[in-house]
């Protein structure tokens, strides 16, 4: 009884998600299809040789599961289908293609380069790969929940009432660190692949994605928060490389 009252008073205050921007098929599809493709890869681990290749898949699954999840526990008001960030432009399905023909290739001609215990220069990689990708994924997730209402997957061009000016947790020390995060796991999960030639690739893509996207995205800030922004801007880096 206290239970439905909570449900109704939650739906009074347009709390749950729109549901005409959240097909249930569409989402219990997708969430299915992640979580097949999380089991299969961690309980095929001992049996493959190339094990990065299972990270990798591994790390991507829970990536786009994370996206929506997060976004519907603690942004539900804007959380739709496309949160899963399944369709985040042809750059980055392009960039993960290439990843794989990458591996499968040198995997193909030069199979000591891709296992992991082949040498102790792939073990080092790989397990900084790791270590990254479970980083910059925390990083990205904890930026998204600190965030909260005032995070979206597209920038606001406009500011929105509930939009306030977030300093505070993983903020008050990186200035974009969902980007960070990102940037982090990108690249953690080319070096996971033993990747030599997409990590060069992701370092100057995403550097450049990145720069674009930032001084976009805050001169809108700059709109949308003045001095306030000028101060948070003067106070916190970036920390991305080059940036
Ligand atoms: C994809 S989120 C990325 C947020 C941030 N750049 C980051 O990397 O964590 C983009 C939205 O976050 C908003 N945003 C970025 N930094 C913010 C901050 N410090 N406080 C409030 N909103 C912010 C922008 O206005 C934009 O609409």
């Amino acid at each position: 009884m206290e239970n439905s009252s909570k449900i109704r008073q939650h739906c009074m205050n347009d709390i749950y998600p729109d549901i005409r921007d959240n097909v249930p098929h569409e989402i219990a599809e997708t969430s299915f299809g992640l979580g097949i493709l999380f089991g299969v890869a961690l309980g095929s681990i001992p049996f493959l040789q190339f094990k990065p290749f299972n990270l990798y898949i591994l790390s991507l699954a829970l990536f786009h599961f994370l996206e929506y999840y997060i976004t519907a526990k603690y942004n539900p008001k804007k959380v739709n289908s496309q949160s899963f960030l399944l369709n985040n432009g042809i750059e980055y399905t392009m960039a993960h293609v290439v990843a794989v023909l990458e591996f499968l290739l040198e995997g193909y001609f030069c199979p000591k380069l891709k296992a992991y215990n082949s040498s102790k220069f792939c073990q080092v990689f790989t397990v900084i790969g790791i270590i990254s990708v479970v980083v910059g994924q925390l990083i990205r997730s904890l930026a998204m929940y600190t965030a909260g209402k005032s995070f979206s997957h597209n920038i606001k061009i406009k500011k929105e009432k509930d939009h306030t000016l977030v300093t505070h947790g993983v903020y008050s020390w990186l200035r974009h660190p969902s980007y960070f995060g990102f940037y982090l796991w990108a690249l953690g999960t080319q070096l996971t692949l033993l990747n030599p030639i997409t990590f060069i690739g992701f370092c100057i893509v995403l550097h450049q994605f990145f720069s674009r996207r930032i001084s976009f995205e805050e001169r809108h800030l700059l709109d949308f928060f003045g001095q306030d922004y000028v101060k948070y801007k003067q106070s916190v880096k970036i920390w991305i490389p080059f940036m």
